[in-house]
């Protein structure tokens, strides 16, 4: 029986285990994790994280051909493929800080997995990792290898969260990259016919090992810099009177373009695009291509634009200041049908209006109240390391309040701002809301879910990332 360990029990190594589980039986497959917490919580009944089909993913694996463990060098000593999903955070000091990608985590279990291995390993890299990085783990892995062989192989992960199980059972691609070494090339062989048990063999491509590792960091950027361009037009549309979902709709027609990932929003957020960009740009410098760095950081630039111009909006348009003033905050995970709140939008919009003095009352069906004060308090790229090495926060942010429900949040406020597209606000009863609101009252929608003509109707001031504005927002121009 070919027995994987993966390292790193998060939101990929959770997720796709689960499903290499479900699709391989004959596969015996075991999450590791330094985390205790995070293993108590893969082997009960509240998983670590909440992901749509998940669930049951896990319980018809769980036991059988899925388990969750601790004993972390154990099982990589027994493995014969072995996925490394660790943390790479953005580095926060030293050489590179604010840009190049933390290998701290990827290291050390390089180094545990050289040091317990008694027989021969494929090691997977499936944490984004800068270009190269494999020739460093080879070299970490080989220094004292006992005569132990290692093939190492790059196999990025594309899966997008909240919709992950879907796209782990129908990727448009998987990605493998390997030396092109008689032995790199048996070891992608073995890495593909685990996929092979449910996904069409012309969607696995194979590659060189620098080809796999670059193409993950492309594939986020081109992403990445679309967003940044819808929202980059919303800005325009709001100064010319065009829409920005008609022009979506229109440019979207062309084939060439296609039309996803074209909505205007408050800001792209998530773990990966922006830390997967600054690495880009830091990969770019370092290679000495300061005009291609400068291309990229742009992205991030139009995307911290966008939250902080969503901000201004919301102030200018309540009498320039909202100092005292409660404003209801829906949704504060970085996108619908996740309750994960690394680098959402949210945070810096909240920040921005506590910075000129608001009182929030935020209400995410996903979200608790302790992970919401961790992240308003928390230093920049502090999130992105295990959760039981992060700094507890201090204080709390005492201006913030949460609620479990969008009516208690928008009770007597003077605003409500849209952060995250969950289903349940497009079909909140807007009419009992505004009945118990201040007035003027102001819907900002971050995320163009509500029909902003109806919400005028009631008497609602309406602001639409990227629509026609409103009378009343003309005459209030947002002016950092
Ligand atoms: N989240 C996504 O949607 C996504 C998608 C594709 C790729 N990625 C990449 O995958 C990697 C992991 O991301 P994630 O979102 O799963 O992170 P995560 O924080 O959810 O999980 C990482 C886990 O690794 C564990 N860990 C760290 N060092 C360890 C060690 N030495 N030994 C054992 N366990 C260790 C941590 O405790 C944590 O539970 C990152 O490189 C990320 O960029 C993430
Ligand atoms: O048209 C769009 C599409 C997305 N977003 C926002 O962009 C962010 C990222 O969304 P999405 O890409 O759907 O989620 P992630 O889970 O961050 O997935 C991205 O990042 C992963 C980690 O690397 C990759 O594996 C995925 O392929 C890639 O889509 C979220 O805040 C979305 O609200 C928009 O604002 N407009």
């Amino acid at each position: 029986m070919v027995k994987i360990c993966c390292i790193g029990a998060g939101y990929v190594g959770g997720p796709t285990m689960a499903v290499i589980a479900l699709k391989c039986p004959k596969v015996e497959v075991v999450v590791v994790d330094i985390s205790v917490p995070r293993i108590t919580a893969w082997n009960s009944d509240t998983l670590p994280i909440y992901e749509p089909g998940l669930d049951d993913v896990v319980k018809q694996c769980r036991g059988k051909n899925l388990f969750f463990s601790t004993d972390v060098e154990k099982h990589v000593a027994e493995a014969d493929i072995i996925f490394v999903s660790v943390n790479t955070p953005t580095k926060t000091r030293g050489l590179g800080a604010g840009k190049a990608a933390d290998l701290t985590y990827w290291e050390s279990a390089a180094r545990m997995i050289a040091d317990v291995s008694k027989s021969d390993k494929i090691v997977v890299e499936k944490s984004t990792v800068p270009v190269k990085t494999a020739e460093a783990i080879e070299k970490i892995l080989t220094h004292n290898s006992k005569g132990i062989n290692y093939q190492i192989l790059s196999n990025p992960e594309f899966l997008a969260e909240g919709t992950a199980i879907q796209d782990l059972f129908h990727p448009d691609r998987v990605l493998i990259g390997g030396r092109e070494t008689p032995g790199g090339q048996k070891a992608i062989q073995a890495l593909k016919s685990v996929y092979a048990e449910w996904v069409p063999e012309d969607r696995i491509i194979t590659t060189n090992l620098w080809s796999a590792e670059l193409s993950k960091l492309a594939a986020n950027a081109f992403l990445a810099q679309r967003i940044s361009s819808v929202n980059a037009m919303s800005a325009l549309c709001e100064a010319t009177g065009a829409d920005v979902a008609e022009v979506s709709h229109a440019i979207g027609k062309d084939s060439r373009i296609g039309p996803k990932f074209l909505n205007a929003s408050v800001g792209f957020g998530g773990s990966c695009f922006q830390k997967d960009i600054l690495n880009l740009v830091y990969i770019c410098e370092c290679n000495g291509l300061p005009e291609v760095a400068t291309y990229w950081k742009q992205v991030i630039k139009v995307n911290d634009y966008q939250k902080t111009r969503f901000v201004n909006r919301v102030v200018a348009s309540m009498f320039n200041t909202v100092s005292g003033k409660k404003i209801a905050v829906l949704g504060f995970a970085f996108k619908k049908d996740t309750g994960d709140t690394r680098e959402t939008p949210a945070i810096d919009v909240c920040k921005g209006l506590l910075g000129d003095n608001a009182r929030l009352s935020i209400y995410d069906p996903q979200v608790n109240e302790d992970q919401m004060q961790r992240d308003l308090t928390m230093n920049k790229f502090d999130w992105d390391h295990p959760i039981h090495l992060q700094p507890m926060s201090p204080t709390s942010v005492k201006q913030v309040s949460m609620v479990w429900d969008a009516y208690t949040a928008a009770k007597d406020a003077h605003g409500i701002c849209i952060l995250t597209e969950w289903d349940e606000f497009k079909t909140l009863d807007f009419q009992k809301i505004f009945d118990n609101m201040q007035k003027p009252a102001f819907v900002f929608d971050g995320r163009n879910i509500v029909d902003a003509d109806k919400l005028r109707e009631i008497g609602f001031i309406v602001y639409s990332i990227g629509k026609p504005l409103d009378p009343w927002l003309k005459d209030m121009p947002a002016v950092a």
